[in-house]
């Protein structure tokens, strides 16, 4: 793993330290559409001001500060996007990804933070929220959450459809499937495939209208509740647990994974997805940072190792066990196979 050289100088520190202004700086530009507003040519401060209703001192404060983040390039007197705001900021390209950020992580993962300290002291009071339980009894929560995290994982779902054979599957079960966007990228690749998701009621109320929209009711089908409490249907060819292991108690895990040798079929394939650390504990460091950042309404996660999941599942009986990187950077895929009957 590349570490970065241990830091030398105080201003190092600081880019640390302040890098918080930079994600609301973002994140503001976000909410006032600011990126659409310099696509197609960009514009000038006054331009700026006028499509996004800020006043024209408090935009250009505000273009100041993304133009030394490299958010926006300043020419002269115009501002334009740089290319990846271009690409990934503006309303309706194709990988936007600004909505993700201005909900999911600016209105809730970025208050959350501000509870890490008692978090990890172990002093949250009890009206503070201490699990996707808790969290998601929230209707409003939930769907704000939800609906980000969807357009979050059509994309690694299809990586998925490609990265593993699953055409002679026919029965999925997607455990903390959130509104079902893994099954529905599946799904769509492998026709035969039907899947069963299962999460919290108010997740599974937002799934619905996401499994309509796909045209696909009729092979991706809900069931509500707590997947460490309810029955969880048997001889299943595929279970997938796509961030569950983030969002439930560290100690559950081992649990999880026997559960899953229990409700596949044999030859069934099991896949995990979510952050994990390398086995050295050295990076991706935006792996850490989001378990870090899970243990803030999670405070009994566990900071999850690739090499640990593989462990468990050796133990569990899982066979030809094969660990990927999917997110770039971020999310790790581990994928076992439970063997043949016979086997
Ligand atoms: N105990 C639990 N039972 C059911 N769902 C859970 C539990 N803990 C966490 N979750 C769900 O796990 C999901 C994590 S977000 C990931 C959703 C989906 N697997 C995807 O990859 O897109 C959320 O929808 C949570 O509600």
């Amino acid at each position: 793993m590349s570490l970065p050289k241990p830091l030398e100088s105080a201003e190092q520190i600081s880019d640390i330290a302040f890098g918080f202004m930079g994600s609301k700086a973002l994140f503001s530009a976000l909410h006032v559409d600011l990126f659409s507003a310099l696509a197609d040519g960009g514009g000038s401060v006054e331009d700026v001001a006028g499509k996004t209703g800020l006043d024209p001192d408090r935009a250009m404060t505000l273009l100041t500060a993304l133009t030394t983040l490299g958010l926006v390039v300043r020419n002269g007197k115009a501002y334009e996007n740089a290319p990846a705001a271009d690409a990934f900021l503006v309303k309706g390209r194709k990988y936007d990804f600004g909505d993700y950020l201005r909900f999911q992580i600016d209105k809730q993962m970025y208050p959350f933070l501000t509870q890490l300290e008692e978090a990890l002291t172990g002093e949250l009071e009890p009206e503070q929220v201490s699990s996707y339980a808790d969290w998601f009894s929230d209707a409003e929560e939930a769907r704000i959450y939800s609906e980000s995290q969807h357009s979050g994982s059509l994309g690694p779902g299809r990586s998925l459809a490609k990265m593993i054979d699953l055409s002679k599957a026919r029965t999925l079960l997607d455990v903390g499937g959130g509104t079902g966007a893994f099954s529905i990228s599946l799904c769509k690749a492998y026709p035969e495939l039907r899947s069963t998701v299962l999460d919290f009621p108010n997740v599974v109320d937002v799934g619905r209208g996401f499994v309509k929209k796909a045209g696909l009711s009729d092979r991706v089908e809900f069931n509500p509740g707590n997947a460490l409490e309810i029955e969880w249907p048997k001889d299943r060819d595929v279970i997938l647990m796509s961030y569950l292991f983030s969002g439930v108690p560290g100690e559950t895990i081992p649990g999880l994974v026997r559960a899953a040798m229990d409700h596949l079929a044999p030859g069934g394939h099991f896949i995990v997805h979510d952050f994990m650390v390398e086995d050295d504990r050295t990076g991706p460091k935006l792996a850490a940072l989001w378990q870090l950042q899970h243990v803030a309404f999670n405070p009994e996660a566990r900071s999850v190792t690739s090499g640990w999941v593989r462990a468990l599942m050796e133990a569990a009986g899982f066979k030809d066990i094969e660990i990927a990187e999917m997110i770039p950077g971020m999310t790790t895929m581990v994928h076992g196979v439970k063997p043949a009957a016979g086997a």
